[in-house]
């Protein structure tokens, strides 16, 4: 029976040795065995040299055969002027275009020393310390080292997995493996067939403090900049669908939701964007921009119960308008879109001992988050606890972000049930972090990691006298 075994069998470089001074366990004439050895050798090397010379090793090997071939021919004078002039060139373009001189060349060939001088002399121990290799008829077989790519923040390393193995095997061990190969952090992504990619970085990308955004002239709720990639590229995010954020105690929500407000912050100076701001904490994180609020609640449950069946109202109006005349509702003066921004979402809820208070408020959350798509009307949710509560909600929100969160089981209840193993280790984002954190975008895969600005308490004051609609938050303002 062949056996079909995915990895790398480990040949011991005793055995080697010994396969040179084998005999053959047949009774052969040494005059016809040794030629067979010689010539059946020789094949083997010139295989050998084809495949890693050309194939395996011909980033390396195609220029040394060139130069070869140039210094056989045309002399060496001719072969050290091409040396000298290419590397001349190569400086130019250093000089000239150093991204794309690193891009394409520089970390080229760092990703390959890397692969050979770091991970490969390790990478047969460190396997079998993590039990990460198989064992199979007394032989063992080793997860492959398939491609190291860079980038600027480290080295992608794909690895093909051996018989048996999920990502999640690897996600346990990636503190170890980030460890052993002196990383800052080791990120495990899942690939197609059966690999992995083991993102070891040597610096965590997006730790600098991100200013406030110079805010969109029209605001465009299907694509608000609310944030940096790890790329340097902004992130964007459609308010079309519901957002909820999720972060432990100070992972930054409030810039996560001021980042919101100022992106959508010319929609509600010019009253085509409604701001219904909740703030169940007593209104201490929204205060600030309070100016900017159509509505704004901290008040008692009962309060927060009765603003938002206000809202629900309002809501059945705008339903009974619309019957028959389509289903995407377009913001205008008379109907803008209204957002409805809640901190804490958890104290809305789970905190509420009141049993009919929490039915009252569950309903007309159910509600708005089922029905107001389609009339204009968006739910943004933070919460610090994402427990049982929430769970019932959790997937009428198409939009998720989670910062930095206490439990890695938090992880799946936010993003998705493998996002820990696309790299989105949320429990491991650092304190001196906040604002840092992943995000799942409406039927979008992708997980993109960012990072979000900090608005102080000046720039939202700021932003509140620049930004604020006509008419201040006046009706059912509670506790003011
Ligand atoms: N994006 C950010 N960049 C840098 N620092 C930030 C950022 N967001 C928040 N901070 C810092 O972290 C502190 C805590 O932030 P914030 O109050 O928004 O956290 P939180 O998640 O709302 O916490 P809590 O749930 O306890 O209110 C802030 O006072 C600020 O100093």
């Amino acid at each position: 029976m062949l056996h079909q075994v995915r990895g790398e069998k480990y040949a011991d470089p005793e055995l080697f040795t010994t396969r040179l001074v084998l005999r053959p366990k047949i009774r052969i004439a040494w005059g016809v065995y040794y030629p067979f050895l010689a010539i059946s050798g020789l094949f083997k090397l010139a295989w050998r040299i084809v495949f890693y010379g050309l194939y395996r090793f011909g980033y390396v090997g195609i220029p040394v055969l060139f130069l070869v071939k140039l210094f056989a021919d045309h002399g060496w004078r001719i072969g050290v002027a091409t040396i000298v002039l290419v590397a001349l060139l190569l400086v130019a373009c250093w000089w000239r275009w150093p991204n794309a001189f690193r891009r394409f060349i520089g970390w080229f060939y760092l990703a390959q020393w890397r692969r050979w001088w770091v991970y490969y002399r390790h990478w047969h121990p460190t396997c079998a310390s993590l039990k990460l290799a198989l064992t199979f008829g007394g032989d063992k077989y080793f997860p492959t080292i398939a491609k190291v790519r860079r980038d600027a923040f480290g080295d992608l390393v794909t690895v093909r997995m051996v018989n048996g193995q999920l990502p999640e095997d690897w996600s346990a061990k990636a503190v170890n493996l980030a460890q052993t190969f002196n990383a800052v952090s080791c990120q495990v992504q899942t690939a197609r067939h059966n690999r992995i990619v083991l993102h070891f970085r040597s610096r965590e990308p997006l730790t600098e403090t991100v200013a406030p955004f110079a805010i969109p002239a029209v605001s465009d709720v299907e694509a608000l900049p609310v944030a940096v990639r790890a790329d340097g590229q902004k992130a964007v995010i459609s308010l079309l669908t519901h957002v909820l954020i999720a972060g432990a105690s100070g992972a930054g929500k409030g810039s996560v939701l001021w980042a919101i407000v100022s992106a959508m912050a010319a929609g509600i100076r010019d009253g085509l964007v409604k701001v219904y701001a909740f703030d169940p904490k007593g209104g201490m994180e929204l205060d600030a921009g309070r100016d900017l609020f159509h509505r704004f609640c901290f008040g008692t449950p009962e309060e927060m119960a009765n603003a938002l069946e206000e809202l629900v109202k309002e809501m059945k109006q705008r339903q009974a308008s619309h019957r028959g005349h389509g289903r995407v509702h377009e913001a205008s003066l008379v109907e803008p879109t209204i957002v409805v921004l809640i901190d804490e979402f958890g104290a809305l809820t789970s905190y509420v001992t009141d049993k009919k208070l929490k039915e009252r408020i569950n309903s007309a959350m159910s509600l708005i988050l089922s029905q107001g798509r389609a009339i204009g009307v968006h739910v943004v949710a933070a919460l610090q606890d994402p427990r049982k509560e929430i769970l019932p909600f959790r997937n009428l929100f198409s939009t998720r972000i989670a910062l930095r969160l206490v439990e890695k089981t938090e992880v799946a209840l936010i993003l998705d049930d493998d996002a820990l193993d696309r790299g989105a280790a949320c429990h491991l984002i650092a304190r001196s972090l906040p604002g840092k954190g992943y995000m799942v975008l409406d039927r979008d895969p992708t997980l993109v990691e960012v990072r979000f600005p900090f608005h102080t308490d000046s720039d939202i004051a700021a932003l509140a006298s620049a930004y604020a609609p006509e008419r201040p938050a006046t009706a059912f303002v509670v506790n003011r």
